[in-house]
């Protein structure tokens, strides 16, 4: 895993255009929906239960998102995921709120039994709960930890059976034996509701293309951080913010993930 990776699985995605399937939440859809253009993919939200499992097979990867979860959108989730699985389609969850109430936390471990998901992206909070590691979560922001970062999302990986990106300032991809470290982003990205949701998006669209879903996660969140990096340059303040990391995705080029990526792996 190394920048030229980033840049070429950026290249794939841009010459494949995959479709990417989301079921999400009403406060972002939109931003993921634009993301994903920027990104390289082509985006489409379907969530009734009469359609999810038909439109995943047309699709390179199914994005869930809990954010403004509903019963019936959790059956529809299971209905695409299962699906997605048949299809060998690989499935990303973002737990967006998980261990702020009871009913996103059981939404996502009902998920994670039921669908085999390939990459579970949340942040430092929602991953800690998952981990069972003390995590804490209010709304949908992130808390903090209680432990060590790398060591709480390989324990979640290792609980869930899925690679993990917990995002934050440096962002930890692992399937709990393997670990990358992300230092692409900017403290600006923290300032802005969707962000996460975003980057599950971009997640999904990388993934599409990746042979290996640790090497998908990881490349998308150097794009991301990357493109967030341009934008604060010349932002005035989170909503300029905002319509950069739009442009400054759709302008990123392979060679500047090549020259820029900031990644590690430990
Ligand atoms: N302090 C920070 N410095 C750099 N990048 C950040 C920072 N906080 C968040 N990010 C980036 O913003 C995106 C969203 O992450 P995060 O804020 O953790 O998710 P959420 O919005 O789900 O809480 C990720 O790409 C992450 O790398
Ligand atoms: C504010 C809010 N409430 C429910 S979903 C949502 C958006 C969360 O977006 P992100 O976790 O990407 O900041
Ligand atoms: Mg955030």
């Amino acid at each position: 895993m190394d920048a030229k990776i980033c840049a070429a699985l950026l290249s794939r995605l841009r010459e494949t255009r995959p479709l990417v399937h989301h079921i999400t939440n009403t406060v972002t859809i939109n931003d993921c929906a634009n993301i994903t253009i920027c990104a390289g993919a082509a985006p489409v939200m379907a969530e009734a239960a009469e359609e999810s499992a038909e439109m995943v097979a047309a699709a390179g990867a199914l994005v869930l998102n809990i954010g403004t979860l509903n019963p019936a959108q959790v059956e529809s989730m299971l209905l695409a995921g299962k699906r997605a699985n048949e299809l060998g389609v690989p499935v990303v969850l973002d737990p967006v709120g998980a261990g702020a109430t009871a009913l996103r936390t059981e939404a996502v471990l009902r998920i994670l039994r039921e669908v085999k998901v390939a990459v579970l992206k949340g942040n430092a909070g929602e991953i800690g709960v998952l981990a069972g590691m003390g995590g804490k979560v209010r709304g949908v922001d992130s808390c903090g930890l209680a432990g060590d970062p790398v060591e709480t999302a390989k324990a979640c990986a290792l609980a869930t059976g899925t690679v993990v990106a917990m995002t934050d300032e440096t962002d930890v991809v692992t399937d709990g034996n393997r670990v990358v470290l992300v230092g692409n982003g900017h403290v600006m990205m923290d300032r802005l509701s969707g962000t996460g949701c975003m980057a599950s998006s971009v997640v999904g669209s990388f993934v599409a293309v990746a042979d290996d879903p640790l090497v998908g996660a990881a490349a998308a969140l150097v794009a991301f951080g990357r493109a967030g990096e341009h934008a604060a340059a010349c932002a005035r303040g989170p909503y300029s913010f905002r319509t950069a990391l739009f442009d400054e995705l759709y302008r990123l080029t392979p060679e500047d993930l090549e020259e820029e990526a900031r990644l590690e792996v430990v």
